[in-house]
């Protein structure tokens, strides 16, 4: 059975780069991997309604937090099957954006007292009702929420809804922190983005959880 590792944080915080350059080194230590990103992009239906709600072409149904919940959930239990045959077929299936993306953004989007309810409502959900595989271990990568603003604003790409809200950005940062100390779903690594990140020893301690 290979191990479900997931690569979160801010948009724009280096996720997709870590998960290129953490692939490579799997690869170079002989073990397989198969990547996943939520959101998915064009793959269907779910896919497609992620995307609309994001770029403001859903009308009011982006405005509410569970339902904007909801789209992101059923875009991954779509992809269920897949993620449990390459778990069978692959050592290392590193997804970028998970489940907690999920609770960190849509609790941030809430106010402080109401965050926890939405942040157990998710896991209640995703895991128990839609049966998504939990994950192994997740990755927080940490950047100050300026830094990761400006990656993201200098990438040639359409921006969502989310990425230009800088308030929305401090207010997940800091829902992920909380995720990341209370060990929620799984246990976390936090590594620091704006820092020279070791590829080859964090692979050794991915391959070593094992
Ligand atoms: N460690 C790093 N140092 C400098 N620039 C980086 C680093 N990681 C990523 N970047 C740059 O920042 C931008 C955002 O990175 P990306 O991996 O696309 O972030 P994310 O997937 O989290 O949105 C890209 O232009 C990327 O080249
Ligand atoms: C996967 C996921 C993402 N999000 C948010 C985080 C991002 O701000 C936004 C879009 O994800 P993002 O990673 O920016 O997608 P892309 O790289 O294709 O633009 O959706 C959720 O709120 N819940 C989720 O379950």
């Amino acid at each position: 059975m290979g191990r479900l590792v997931v690569i979160e944080g801010l948009d724009g915080s280096g996720k997709r780069t870590l998960g290129g350059a953490l692939t490579e080194a799997f690869q170079r230590r002989g073990a397989k991997v198969a990547q996943h990103a939520f959101p998915r992009y064009g793959e269907d239906v779910h896919a497609d309604l992620v995307s609309d709600a994001l770029h403001g072409r859903l009308g009011d149904v982006a405005d509410s937090v569970h339902g904007m919940a909801v789209l992101f959930a059923l875009d991954r239990h779509a992809a269920r099957e897949t993620l449990r045959a390459d778990l069978n077929d692959f050592d290392i299936v590193l997804v970028d954006r998970y489940i907690a993306s999920n609770a960190a953004y849509q609790a941030a989007r809430l106010r402080q007292d109401e965050r926890g309810e939405i942040v157990d409502w998710v896991a209640e959900l995703e895991v128990k009702r839609f049966g998504l595989p939990v994950p192994d271990r997740q990755l927080l990568l940490k950047v100050p929420v300026e830094l990761a603003a400006t990656r993201a604003e200098n990438r040639d790409r359409v921006r969502d809804s989310y990425e230009t809200d800088s308030g929305l950005q401090a207010r997940c940062a800091a829902v992920y922190d909380g995720l990341a100390r209370i060990g929620w779903l799984s246990p976390w690594l936090v590594l620091h983005g704006d820092a020279e990140l070791e590829f080859d020893s964090l692979a050794d301690t991915l391959l070593a959880d094992a």
